[in-house]
């Protein structure tokens, strides 16, 4: 028996790769390798390099490899480029997730994790934000999302199929054994791009918008670290296994910091001072957004380890210090 992981080689995907054979479990990575890396997959993994939407060939993975499970990072990811580009998202996240669901479902898969975002919120009016708060996406990103949760509902109803939707918030940090971290090329993600700025990658960053409706006019975020993140996959995987049925669930904290609060952190825990610029807002950001996150907790009894904005930070600039030395050699 093995566990399907799509978008291993991406940044989430590589923690949870780890995560699994750290419990002993079998792994096979499906991934085109589009933003992801084959260096960042770990070496007792599987890696299979393709389409989700390869019907031909995810089923002979599945059927090879004795696939019980599978866990769908797959995907495009930046919300500023799906209000550009929505038929990509609409392709990547919404339309080739169906046809991984299909070939799922043909090949009798029981269990189903599926990567899905705060995102598929909006900006809703009451914090924190519990599962059953009104999806209203604020861009193709969300809806592109929030598509994949609605048809893996039905499709639970319809055939003898588990899922867990899992909706992360923003999801930052690094292994904290540096095994793998945030590798992807041209990153959009707060914490990355400081991070980028604290060790001379860039030159400065942008902050996106000091106009909002916030304590200090920046956007408010939930961050969580990846270590965290992968661990409650591992946990509900082990709940569906357990014949506990389909949940959906918010991975976050339920701490929100601002744009500012972030960047004065990665000065801080980098001791190092770097130049911020103002510029406007970003298309499709929602203005604020922080988890209600105690179904995670109870259902899953997930115990976070990393519940710290300091310690997060902290991984992620080793991650980016590390990456730095490997370009120099
Ligand atoms: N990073 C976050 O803060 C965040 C928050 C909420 C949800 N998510 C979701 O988590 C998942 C993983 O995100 P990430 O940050 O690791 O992104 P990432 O870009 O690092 O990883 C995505 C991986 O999927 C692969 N991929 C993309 N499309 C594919 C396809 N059609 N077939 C095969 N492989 C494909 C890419 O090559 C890459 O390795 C995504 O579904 C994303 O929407 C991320
Ligand atoms: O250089 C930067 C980068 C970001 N921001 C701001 O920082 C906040 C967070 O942005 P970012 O780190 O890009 O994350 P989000 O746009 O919130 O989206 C992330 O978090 C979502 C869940 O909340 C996920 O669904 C998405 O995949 C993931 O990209 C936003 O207000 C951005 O405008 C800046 O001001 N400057």
């Amino acid at each position: 028996m093995s566990v399907l992981v799509t978008g291993g080689a991406g940044y989430i995907g590589s923690h949870m790769v780890w995560e699994l054979l750290d419990h002993g479990e079998e792994v096979v990575v499906l991934d085109r390798l589009s933003t992801g890396f084959d260096w960042a997959v770990a070496g007792a993994a599987t890696l299979v390099v393709g389409d989700i939407a390869d019907q031909e060939l995810v089923e002979n993975v599945i059927r090879e490899h004795e696939v019980d499970s599978i866990i769908h990072f797959a995907g495009s990811i930046i919300v500023p480029e799906s209000v550009s580009d929505p038929l990509g998202y609409y392709l990547n996240n919404t339309v080739k997730s169906r046809s991984l669901i299909e070939s799922a479902v043909r090949c009798g898969v029981r269990h189903f994790i599926f990567s899905s975002t705060a995102a598929v919120y909006g900006s809703p009016k009451h914090f924190p934000v519990g599962e059953d708060t009104e999806l209203r996406p604020e861009s193709p990103y969300g809806t592109s999302k929030m598509m994949t949760e609605l048809m893996l509902r039905d499709c639970a109803a319809a055939y003898d199929f588990d899922y867990t939707v899992l909706r992360y918030f923003n999801v930052s940090g690094a292994d904290p054994e540096q095994r793998t971290g945030q590798s992807t090329k041209g990153a959009t993600h707060l914490i990355k791009v400081a991070c980028e700025t604290a060790t001379g990658k860039r030159p400065h960053m942008e902050v996106f918008g000091t106009d909002y409706d916030t304590p200090d006019g920046t956007c408010v975020r939930d961050y969580i670290h990846v270590s965290d993140l992968v661990n409650a996959h591992y946990l509900a995987l082990k709940r569906m296994r357990n014949g506990k049925g389909s949940l959906v669930a918010n991975c976050g904290y339920g701490n929100g910091y601002s744009v500012l609060e972030v960047i004065n952190a990665v000065k801080d825990v980098a001791q190092k001072d770097f130049e911020v610029r103002v510029s406007g807002r970003r298309p499709g950001d929602a203005v604020a957004i922080v988890a209600e996150a105690e179904r995670c907790r109870q259902e899953l009894d997930w115990k976070p380890r990393f519940d710290d904005l300091n310690t997060i930070v902290e991984h992620a600039l080793n991650w980016e210090n590390k990456l730095a030395r490997r370009n120099r050699e």
